[in-house]
């Protein structure tokens, strides 16, 4: 089907309608998803940096802890071992107080006083096991002077407090401690004129501690923890964890490429960041937010990355909501389109069809023209005004013209001073008439009629008084034949007169006798009477000739017979064609 142009603008309108709402629509959802993703970043950021916070807190509280125990005088009279009886109550005390702590304590796992001699023998030490805490038997105590968190914290300054790397904890006897994800913070224990006894140790269990610390936060986000070198310690996928401890690698920077900015960052200094990864954990998209922060204040080789990251799928739920919302108002606003469309190619197709089917029919020449739409006061409207009024003026040029027509018709078949056929029509019409007498076997007759002594008139009263007396004697002429037969005139002074079914040579010679005695009557002109007078010779069909030539002939040399024979008369052609 061929579409016509204000289908095709009404289409393209549409399309452009449709185009219209569905970017704004896809802008708005895109920005708005946008916008989601940049909250998302920026809610996780914060949240990381809280966590970052409480970490130091929870680690500066265990720190504290440390250094209330280190620089208590009971721990320095334990590691003495001076007073047996002071020694045995002190004991007792500092066991005590280690259950207390490790049970207000979920994430201290082990609490101990570790003396700098023989070898970093435990002097006491409290655990806590699947039951309960408990007081590790003298006899299991064991020496740890070899472990970098004995002999790093004795070099320790007064006041200080050593926190070791991140470790799974392998040693034997730990009891709920073993194999757990730990930190190590210890601080020298001194006598009172400072020499150092022994070292005092709280093991934290880093699993419950970030336990804690998660606690609080919104569900659906996965928590990260890496040491300074972007190894896992904790990790949603359990596998990832403390990998360097398995002999395997599970690197911050493998998971979340633009993380490697912080493990490159020179130690010491924070730094954050926040980045979005394809293949999060689960295979699925990520936002994550990560934090690089120094242990300000503690003795330690560790720095810790901790991140948080949230599943895109989550970060755009909300979007999923506008994406419905906006995909109705597209559709909505393309339905819209479409009739708009369809009602704008109706107004404008309607119209046009209109103009179209008028100029139709006027290019037709139908008697019924096309209705235009002329009262339209639009485009529309002066176009159909334009083309009204050139049909008028073609229409008026066309009536013109066909007057003209008919006026050069006339002169090309009338003779200009008579107004009778000439000799041309005369021809026409007696060819015709011949053609239908031979089919019919009809007879005709030609009367060749020149006027008597109209030289003298013409010689005597002037050219115009010749004029009106040949212009008299042709409507007498005409006035004396039926309406089919001819009257013409040949030229000059002569005229014939051409009679159809002229069977009756009586007849014929009725019809001369009537011109003869009309032509005859005098003509009144300018107060005279102008006299004229006729020859006339007659030829017959089939008698005298079988063409126009041949009858033309021979009536005219009857006529010129009639003229030598003394005038006003007629005379018939005697030639035979017989
Ligand atoms: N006024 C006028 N005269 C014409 C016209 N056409 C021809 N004539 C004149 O008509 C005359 C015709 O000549 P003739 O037939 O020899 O003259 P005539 O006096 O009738 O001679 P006969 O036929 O022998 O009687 C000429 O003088 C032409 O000049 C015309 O249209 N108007």
């Amino acid at each position: 089907m061929k579409l016509g142009i204000a289908w095709r603008l009404g289409l393209a309108l549409a399309a452009v309608g449709v185009l219209a709402a569905g970017l704004t629509g896809y802008y708005g959802y895109s920005a708005s998803r946008q916008l989601l993703v940049a909250a998302a970043e920026e809610r996780l950021l914060t949240a990381t940096r809280v966590l970052v916070r409480q970490l130091a807190v929870g680690l500066d509280n265990t720190a504290r802890d440390v250094l209330l125990f280190a620089e208590h005088p009971m721990a320095a009279r334990l590691l003495a071992r001076s007073d047996p009886a002071l020694l045995a109550r002190s004991e007792v005390n500092s066991a005590l107080l280690f259950q207390r702590m490790l049970a207000t304590h979920p994430e201290y796992y082990q609490m101990r006083l570790i003396a700098a001699a023989d070898h970093g023998l435990e002097r006491l030490r409290v655990d806590r096991d699947n039951a309960g805490v408990l007081r590790v038997a003298e006899d299991d105590l064991q020496e740890k002077g070899h472990y970098p968190y004995v002999f790093e914290t004795l070099a320790l300054p007064p006041g200080a407090v050593y926190v070791s790397r991140a470790v799974i904890n392998h040693e034997v006897g730990a009891h709920a401690g073993l194999e757990k994800p730990s930190l190590q913070v210890a601080a020298p224990v001194r006598s009172a004129d400072g020499q150092v006894l022994g070292v005092m140790v709280i093991n934290v269990d880093l699993d419950r501690l970030f336990d804690q610390l998660a606690a609080d936060l919104p569900p659906g986000l996965q928590l990260y923890l890496s040491n300074g070198a972007g190894e896992f310690l904790i990790h949603p996928d359990r596998s990832k964890a403390f990998a360097f401890d398995r002999g395997q690698s599970a690197l911050l920077q493998d998971s979340f490429p633009a993380a490697e900015a912080l493990v490159k960052q020179q130690p010491g200094l924070p730094g954050q960041l926040v980045t979005s990864v394809e293949a999060g954990v689960d295979g699925a998209a990520q936002v994550a937010a990560f934090v690089r922060q120094p242990i300000a204040g503690l003795r330690s080789e560790e720095e810790f990355i901790l991140g948080l990251s949230e599943p895109l799928e989550l970060v755009l739920k909300e979007s999923e909501h506008l994406g419905a919302v906006s995909l109705r108002i597209v559709l909505a606003f393309s339905a819209l389109a479409l009739l708009l469309a369809a009602l704008l190619a109706r107004a404008l197709s309607r119209p046009i069809a209109q103009i179209v089917l008028a100029v139709q029919r006027f290019a037709s020449g139908r008697q019924e023209p096309g209705v235009l739409p002329l009262e339209r006061d639009d485009e529309i409207g002066v176009l159909a005004r334009s083309i009204d009024h050139m049909q008028q003026q073609i229409g008026a040029q066309f009536d013109s013209l066909e007057l003209k027509q008919r006026e050069l018709d006339h002169l090309a078949s009338h003779d200009s001073l008579t107004g009778l056929a000439n000799r041309r029509v005369l021809l026409e019409r007696l060819d015709h008439a011949l053609a239908h007498a031979k089919r019919n076997g009809s007879r005709l007759a030609m009367l060749f009629i020149d006027l008597d002594n109209f030289k003298e008139i013409n010689d005597t009263l002037g050219h115009a008084a010749g004029d009106a007396v040949l212009r008299t004697l042709s409507q007498r002429l005409r006035l004396l034949v039926r309406e089919v037969d001819t009257v013409a005139r040949m030229g000059g002074d002569e005229f014939v007169i051409l009679l159809d079914h002229a069977d009756d040579p009586e007849a014929i010679t009725a019809v001369a006798e009537k011109v003869l005695e009309s032509l005859v009557q005098p003509v009144l002109y300018g107060g005279a009477e102008l006299v004229a007078g006729a020859s006339i010779g007659v030829s017959r069909y089939p008698e005298n000739g079988s063409n126009a030539t041949e009858l033309i002939a021979a009536a005219d040399h009857a006529m010129y017979r009639a003229k030598s024979s003394g005038r006003q008369r007629a005379m018939f052609s005697e030639s035979d064609v017989g």
